[in-house]
């Protein structure tokens, strides 16, 4: 952020009231410096006013029109893979949809323990631990404070039972069903909320079920010596490299 001045809002009350309740006020992209050295301001993630709003609603309807989030782009899925693993996942996976047929996002429902884990994965990795910077539209008014049109704003939460372990316990009952949290907003909120995020859920689910369908995965010392606190921790977490034993079912 360099020298900038910063405004940083923290906890999901204060960021949905930021950019939910007061959106047009926080609706700015802040000029990140490398961001803004490397696109020059053009493109819809750094761009603001009249052009954002035209590339946005461009790009809206573009992806629209390609399919996200919908039938069709489902089946493009299912033909691409990633990984992770669990026993508990494979187990729910195999009693639902089996081994041969490819799963669908209807599976969702009836794999809760599974949607958990991706849920819990995307809060704990955390990979864009400040969200992207928003800044004023204008000199606004938040919670009593005035805040100049220029400043940073960036964002925080905190609202889990247990925030520093990796538990998909997080976003479960004790009947063992799925549990939304509003305070899972790894796509933010918002008029800037992200443009991506029923695609990018839809490739989570649709990639981890494929994958766990047709693989075990292991780590050569064993799951104790896997660390899975970030390598290096800024603007986004990275996470580190693992071996991984893939073995086919
Ligand atoms: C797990 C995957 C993803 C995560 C966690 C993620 C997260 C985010 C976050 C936190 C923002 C900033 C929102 C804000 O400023 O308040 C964002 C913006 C954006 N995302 Fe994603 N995203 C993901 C995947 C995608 C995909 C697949 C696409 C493209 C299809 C995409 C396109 C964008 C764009 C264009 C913006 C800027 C929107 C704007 O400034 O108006 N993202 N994303």
């Amino acid at each position: 952020m360099g020298l900038q001045r910063v405004v940083l809002l923290v906890g999901y009350e204060t960021v949905k009231e930021a950019l939910v309740d007061q959106a047009e006020d926080f609706s700015g992209r802040a000029p990140v410096p490398f961001v803004y050295k490397a696109t020059r301001g053009y493109g819809l993630l750094i761009s603001n006013g009249e052009r954002w709003r035209q590339l946005r609603r461009f790009t809206l309807t573009t992806l629209r029109d390609f399919g996200m989030g919908r039938k069709k782009m489902e089946s493009w899925i299912q033909e691409e893979n990633i990984c992770i693993y669990s026993e508990k996942m494979q187990k729910e996976i195999d009693d639902v949809i089996g081994q041969t047929r490819s799963p669908t996002m209807e599976d969702r429902k009836s794999l809760p323990y599974t949607n958990a884990v991706i849920h819990e994965a995307q809060r704990f990795l955390d990979i864009a631990p400040i969200g992207v910077p928003h800044c004023a539209t204008a000199d606004i008014s938040f919670k009593g404070y005035i805040i100049p049109k220029v400043s940073m704003i960036t964002e925080s939460e905190d609202h889990w039972d247990s925030p520093w372990s990796f538990n998909p316990n997080h976003f479960l009952d004790k009947n063992g069903n799925f549990n939304t949290n509003p305070a899972f907003i790894p796509f933010s909120l918002g008029k800037r909320a992200c443009v991506g995020e029923s695609l990018a859920r839809m490739e989570l689910f649709l990639f981890l079920v494929t994958l766990l369908q047709h693989f075990t995965f292991s780590s050569p010392g064993g799951p104790d010596i896997v660390d899975i606190s970030p390598e290096y921790s800024n603007f986004r977490n990275i996470q580190r490299r693992y071996e991984l034993i893939v073995t086919p079912h």
